[in-house]
């Protein structure tokens, strides 16, 4: 056994090439000392948008034509300077001027150092840009390059290659500023080009008047009733999901749990969102093929280093963008069925369409829409279906995924969550006032994203000039937002890379979010495109990591390829996350009555535990309350900080 940095055990066994908080030899980690021991060669230019799947992870930059680490350039001050070269160089003259006796040289260095204060303050506000050893970063998925960069330029800078540049920002402040503050400044830029094809103009890549009306027409269906009869459905998805792992675990497989979550993720979303139960966790068959073929091509424009798909017949000629055109079509048409049966379903129950409307026969966000008596086209109502399966789904199983692959580094820490769900839930079924209990395993949650932020990279293109601390962003500027700088850095966080759930305090304090963190965590985004999926997301992820845990001991596969991360729309891993499974006998308590929670009698009565819950501001206002924003924060914190 070896101790993790926060004092922890962590398995000998546990290949730490992801970025966690163990002190295993590691070849590389995001942190100084690693940089070091990485010796992969470098054979092209620094490619920002290329391709990264399936490349083996690795934290550091090679060393130097000079043979020296990144970590040896910046204590040797190399990037430190960011004062005027102009000063620089006239520095030795004025020292001259100084020394002559005669005074007229006295008074020349004198107006010469009056100049090079006007040159210094000048060059302070410039943009500092990344230059140098940029060439020399290896093939590493993009957040960590952009995290070395952060460390030698510091919380804006820009970076060129070619005709493309981007302004990265990697500061809380300066966060607040484009997504809150001045977000109006500010659009989707680079992600709507690249979502364009399969999201149009759904939520995610939306911007301006659509974008506020469709916001308007979407949010209200997460309403809390929806969301307390997601929960249900969440469990029984688990539960059907902890039923395929019992085979596996008879049959002493180990199990790629990245997998089973992107399947249980899909599996939810779809009832979620349509109504269409996928079943992936038991089977393929050609929607779900389609679906990841479409999921897929959307994480490969996104990282690609051209738009080559946009060549005049590429979409016919190549073999890829041909499966692309053809999954859409399949996709497409199932989403017209479905939206063809939710429409007779409405015109059949004639129900009267109130404001937390939720049918018994179909909860889904679709039928709400479509008996919200929205007037929207089926292209648009295709749209935003579309935005929420892509951004449900691949978020909420990487978000488990890692923490999963954090837990089983970190047995003393599963045993706390083990604990936890035994003493709450025994062996009955997960209810929404669980979600008020379940502490300690919302904070492993918390922790998780802060440490693997889905995204790790925000994307903004700034429609007029900005200023930040008198450093002008100039006006169709592309700007990466870098969560994973921002949960990463050792000027908010003590001890960045310790995987710590206790680090947020108290456990009856406040769930952590934009807010309560100033924008130094967010895990969901800020300001008014914050996501509005967010409670939704970590109900599902707490649902679905306490049944697990009740039920099952996870440690890394002993013959499992290393863990090692690489790049999509968010952190994947390079050769799935392989699992040892070992069933744990559940006990046969009930766990705490669900009604023990103070909540419970309020939610009895309103049929959701956040009804008693005042609204809090997490979203610069935007908020759930005026159509606009998102709670999970607010609500939650509210709910943990209960009588
Ligand atoms: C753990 C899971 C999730 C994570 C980590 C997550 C994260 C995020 C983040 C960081 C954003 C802001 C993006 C930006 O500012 O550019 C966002 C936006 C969004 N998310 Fe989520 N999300 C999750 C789950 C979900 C779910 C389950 C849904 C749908 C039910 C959803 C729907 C959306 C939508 C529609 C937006 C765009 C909002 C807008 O621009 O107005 N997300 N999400």
């Amino acid at each position: 056994m070896l101790t993790s940095r926060n004092g922890i055990a962590a398995p000998t066994g546990c290949n730490n090439q992801a970025g966690i908080p163990t002190q295993a030899p590691v070849a590389c980690q995001p942190k100084a000392s690693a940089y070091q021991k990485c010796t992969r060669t470098l054979t092209r230019p620094f490619p920002l948008a290329h391709k990264q799947r399936g490349t083996p992870v690795c934290h550091a930059l090679k060393p130097s034509n000079r043979q020296k680490t990144l970590d040896e350039r910046i204590l040797s001050g190399e990037f430190g300077d960011k004062g005027s070269t102009k000063e620089r160089l006239t520095r030795p003259v004025r020292k001259f001027l100084a020394s002559d006796p005669t005074g007229l040289g006295r008074a020349l260095a004198l107006q010469l150092a009056r100049i090079g204060r006007v040159w210094k303050g000048e060059a302070a506000k410039k943009m500092p840009v990344a230059r140098g050893d940029i060439r020399e970063i290896v093939d590493a998925p993009v957040f960590i390059p952009l995290y070395n960069l952060y460390r030698a330029y510091g919380k804006i800078f820009k970076l060129s290659f070619g005709p493309k540049s981007f302004v990265v920002v990697s500061d809380p402040a300066y966060a607040k500023q484009i997504l809150s503050t001045n977000s109006i400044k500010y659009s989707k830029g680079l992600l709507s080009e690249i979502l364009d094809f399969v999201m149009g103009t759904g939520l995610i890549p939306a911007d301006g008047e659509i974008w506020k009306v469709r916001r308007r027409a979407i949010v209200p269906a997460l309403h809390k009733k929806y969301v307390a009869s997601m929960v249900d459905m969440f469990g029984d998805c688990a539960l059907h999901g902890c039923n395929n792992l019992d085979k596996a675990v008879k049959e002493g497989r180990s199990v790629n749990m990245e997998n089973y979550f992107s399947r249980l993720a899909l599996d939810i979303i779809g009832k979620a969102v349509f109504n269409y139960d996928f079943d992936s966790l038991t089977h393929d068959d050609p929607v779900i093929e389609a679906v990841y073929t479409v999921l897929r091509e959307a994480e490969h424009r996104s990282t690609a280093p051209i738009a080559y798909w946009e060549f005049p017949g590429a979409k016919q000629i190549i073999p890829r963008q041909r499966d692309c055109v053809q999954a859409l079509q399949i996709v497409n048409n199932t989403l017209d069925e479905l939206i063809a049966k939710s429409k007779k379903l409405v015109e059949e129950e004639e129900e009267e369409f109130v404001e937390e409307f939720l049918s018994e026969a179909d909860p889904s966000i679709l039928h709400f829409l479509i008996a919200s008596g929205d007037q929207i086209s089926s292209k648009q109502l295709r749209d935003d279906l579309m935005t929420m399966l892509v951004a449900g789904h691949e978020t909420t199983a990487a978000v488990l995924t890692w923490t999963l692959y954090l837990l089983a580094c970190h047995p003393q820490i599963a045993d706390r969550v083990r604990q936890e769900v035994d003493e709450v839930l025994g062996d009955r079924k997960v209810t929404i006032e669980d979600m008020r209990e379940l502490r300690f395993t919302t904070r492993v949650i918390n922790e998780g994203m802060r440490l693997y932020p889905q995204p790790p990279v925000l994307i903004r293109r700034a429609l007029e000039d900005d200023e930040f601390d008198g450093i002008t962003v100039p006006k169709n500027s592309d700007i990466f937002i870098s969560v994973w700088n921002l949960h990463r850095s050792d000027k908010h966080w003590d001890d960045p890379d310790a995987f710590n759930p206790d680090r947020f305090g108290p456990l009856d304090g406040v769930i952590p979010n934009e807010v309560t963190t100033n924008f130094t965590y967010l895990p969901f985004g800020g300001g008014k495109r914050k996501c509005i999926g967010d409670q939704f997301a970590l109900f599902e992820s707490i649902v679905a990591l306490a049944m697990l845990s009740r039920r099952y001991e996870f440690s890394l596969a002993p013959d499992a390829p290393p863990v090692a991360m690489t790049t999509g729309a968010t952190i994947h891993t390079t050769n799935g996350l392989y699992m040892s499974i070992t069933p744990r006998k559940v006990p046969p308590s009930q766990g705490r009555p669900p009604a023990a929670s103070s909540a419970s009698t309020e939610a009895s009565k309103s049929s959701s535990a956040h009804a008693q819950v005042p609204a809090v501001a997490s979203n610069g206002g935007m908020h759930r309350a005026n159509g606009n924003g998102s709670t999970v924060g607010a609500e939650l914190a509210a709910g943990a900080a209960r009588p």
